[in-house]
């Protein structure tokens, strides 16, 4: 393999000699793992060119801007996450977000592991609840192990010779990929690279390495950096299985580097947790087609009876924020009190039907249902604060989104909107209601 300091015009620090080195016996590593008899990439149909540097253990943000880069974030940290970053402008977007870093709850910091790993019949290990959760209650708030763009850009670019076949440019993917992570690999703590090893590869016979099998069977998205996805393996998260009736969702907080977990809905003690590999509201055929990779075909509910199925999500997929027809209809006291009330729990209950309270459009029917009550004035007083009260414990995970004074905040969050009771404004008596709920 051409070391880049013979090609590039710019001098090489010790770092990138020391980082280059260690490719170099990752690349020997790999060749003997994958069994390939002839070292040079030519022999086996292709070349690389364009080399980038990569930096190794360097903490700062490199003035250049190599194609790949690999850095341990947050920085010192002894829960830290090894990073595959696309740049060196995806790393400084990464370290300069609001409030970037902040220490997650660790799991053995919840007071007592609400979960056990365990044999699932059928379905390999998954999660299992220890105890009873409520919609809203923290499972787990884990860090990833490595994370990496969902689309990997190799160490160097891969030029293919005239006369490679379809076989050679295959393989030749897969080992300069595995090469590419393998440098991440390499650089994570031990108990961590056990732990990754440890995950379940459902990409053993289709010409994918260890590490990228591993990772495509067991990545979750996260976020954007650049315009580009990346994804994160985890040592927990990573063995729920999936259900296209989840009860649990997930939040990636980039404040903490931490994925949380949360019950969606009540689940019992001994009950497997779950969560979606797929788009919830596709068509049966479209999810089985996105969990063929996985090796999985679902048997949950919605699957096994997916004729009915596929009608109610078809109607969810299309549920629209009501908030205007809401406001529209309070400010006219001449319509019916129960024109939305109606149709708006019709939907919650088709949504519970069809288990998918781990979906945005469940909690956009809770906030319709509260401020619907709220509209109706004091005689709805208590069904507004339990529609509030349940709408809020789903919704404070979304904090470490976009608000930076809600980042990081888990604990009690007080709630409040006012109302625009129609009643009183038919009266003539004024709108201003104020209901207030604390959400722990
Ligand atoms: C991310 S891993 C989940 C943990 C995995 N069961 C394990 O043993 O580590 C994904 C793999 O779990 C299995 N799996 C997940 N959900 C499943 C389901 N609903 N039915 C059958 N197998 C499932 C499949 O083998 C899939 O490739």
């Amino acid at each position: 393999m051409d070391n880049p300091s013979t090609t590039s015009s710019t001098p090489v620090t010790d770092a990138e000699q020391a980082g280059w080195q260690e490719i170099e016996e990752i690349t020997r590593k790999l060749t003997e793992e994958f069994r390939i008899k002839d070292q040079t990439s030519k022999s086996r149909g292709y070349e690389i060119s364009g080399m980038t540097c990569v930096l190794s253990s360097a903490y700062e943000i490199p003035t250049d801007n190599p194609a790949v880069l690999y850095t341990s974030q947050p920085r010192g940290s002894d829960y830290a996450v090894e990073f595959l970053l696309h740049g060196a402008a995806a790393k400084r977007e990464l370290i300069e977000y609001p409030d970037y870093p902040q220490e997650p709850y660790r799991p053995s910091e919840l007071k007592e592991r609400p979960y056990s790993i365990v044999e699932i019949s059928g379905k390999g290990l998954g999660m299992v609840a220890t105890k009873d959760l409520a919609p809203g209650d923290l499972i787990v708030a884990e860090r990833p192990l490595l994370v990496a763009p969902r689309l990997l850009r190799t160490l160097g670019s891969v030029v293919f010779n005239d006369n490679a076949t379809k076989e050679q440019q295959e393989a030749a993917k897969s080992f300069e990929t595995e090469k590419t992570i393998r440098y991440a690999y390499d650089r994570m703590r031990p108990e961590d690279q056990a732990a990754y090893m440890k995950l379940h590869n459902a990409h053993l016979h289709d010409g994918s390495g260890p590490l990228f099998g591993i990772m495509r069977t067991n990545r979750y998205a996260l976020f954007d950096l650049q315009g580009e996805t990346y994804t994160g393996v985890f040592e927990d998260l990573s063995r729920i299985n999936h259900s296209c009736c989840p009860n649990a969702d997930r939040r990636f907080n980039r404040a903490t580097l931490s994925m949380q977990l949360f019950a969606a809905r009540n689940i019992k003690k001994g009950e497997q947790i779950t969560t979606s590999y797929c788009d919830l509201l596709a068509p049966y055929a479209t999810r089985q087609l996105s969990l063929a990779p996985y090796g999985i075909c679902c048997d949950c509910p919605a699957c096994l009876d997916h004729v009915e199925s596929d009608k109610n999500r078809l109607r969810i997929s299309h549920l629209q924020s009501a908030v205007p027809a809401i406001i529209k209809w309070a400010a006219n006291p001449a319509l019916p009190d129960d024109l939305l009330l109606r149709p708006s729990l019709t939907m919650l209950e088709l949504l519970e039907s069809e288990g998918l309270e781990a979906t945005r459009h469940y909690a956009q029917v809770l906030y319709h249902s509260m401020l619907i009550y709220s509209a109706l004035g004091e005689s709805s007083t208590n069904e507004c604060l339990h529609f509030m009260a349940r709408w809020a414990k789903l919704k404070r995970w979304d904090a470490g989104g976009s608000n930076p004074a809600e980042r990081g905040k888990h604990d009690l969050e007080k709630v409040e909107i006012a109302s625009f009771a129609r009643r009183l404004l038919a009266t003539g008596e004024g709108a201003a209601v104020v209901f207030v709920t604390e959400v722990n």
